[in-house]
């Protein structure tokens, strides 16, 4: 796209070409090194992405903050001491370059993704997510172009039978088993938190849950297209999701259908 149609883009519109634009280049880079060396190509991916993303947040929003997670003291808590510029700021861009490494780096899996989230001061007295995308560089969407989902996906229709959990293929919350035989339901692994709640959103899953660790970045595009296609999305208690906080740990969540979020959120708390 010519700079010039870049510089028009709304914020949402913005952030679907950031997350295509960074998608091409992590396609083009598990083509070009091949999986022969795993962690190098991780390496590679997150790096490629993060420097492409904030060069063009740099360029096209000049007077934005950034929380990236491959930026210097992205985990560091700064509820005390120093202080970031994306504390002050009125506008932040939460950003996951690449989401889902581990799958990333597999021969033939396509969970993996790119989110681009804006955080915006304005939006409510804590804040909130008013623009996101994820991108799902390896799967193809209904233009047959790499899938990016927005804050304007239509709502699934419901499905039959038992409910379809999507869980963390290598790292799910200790309580899965016991939640899917409360619910009678099935586990659906699969890597990147961005392809899991866009699963819900497209009706190949009923809910996302995780707990145990997560940052910022790993949910807040997935939960800003998730609210815009009416999905429920909260922490695991049933507590607000809060974005640009002094600690950017944000280490559980739960997105669903939201006809089953009551019936979840009570299942999750007589696990725990
Ligand atoms: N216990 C944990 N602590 C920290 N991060 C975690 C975590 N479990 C999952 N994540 C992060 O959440 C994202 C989705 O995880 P999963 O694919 O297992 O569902 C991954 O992001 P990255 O791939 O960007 O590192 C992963 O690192
Ligand atoms: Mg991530």
């Amino acid at each position: 796209m010519p700079d010039d149609d870049i510089d028009r883009l709304d914020d949402q519109a913005f952030a679907q070409w950031l997350a295509g634009r960074a998608g091409e280049a992590l396609t083009a880079l598990r083509a070009s090194r091949g999986f022969a060396e795993p962690r190098a190509l991780k390496d590679a991916g997150d790096r490629a992405s993060h420097e492409l993303m904030l060069a063009a947040l740099t360029r096209y929003r000049p007077a934005d903050a950034v929380l990236s997670e491959e930026q210097t003291d992205s985990r560091r808590d700064f509820s005390s001491g120093d202080r970031p510029a994306r504390l002050d700021a009125d506008r932040v861009w939460i950003i996951d370059p690449l989401d889902g490494t581990r799958e990333f780096s597999e021969e033939g899996r396509t969970d993996w993704a790119v989110h681009v989230a804006l955080w915006e001061r304005s939006a409510g007295p804590e804040g909130g997510l008013t623009a996101g995308a994820v991108g799902m560089p390896a799967r193809t969407g209904a233009d047959d172009g790499p899938l990016v989902l927005g804050t304007s996906e239509p709502t699934a229709a419901a499905a039959d039978g038992p409910l379809r959990i999507a869980v963390s293929r290598s790292r799910p919350p200790a309580f899965v088993p016991e939640l899917i035989e409360r619910l009678g339901a099935e586990a659906v692994p699969m890597g990147s938190a961005g392809v899991k709640v866009c699963a819900v959103v497209t009706g190949q899953a009923d809910g996302y849950v995780h707990a145990g660790g997560q940052y910022e970045w790993d949910s807040a595009a997935p939960v800003a297209v998730a609210l815009g296609a009416g999905m429920h999305a909260s922490r695991i208690d049933g507590s607000p999701l809060r974005y640009n906080a002094a600690n950017p740990r944000l280490p559980d969540l739960l997105v669903c259908r939201p006809e089953h979020a009551e019936q979840l959120l009570k299942a999750i708390e007589g696990c725990r």
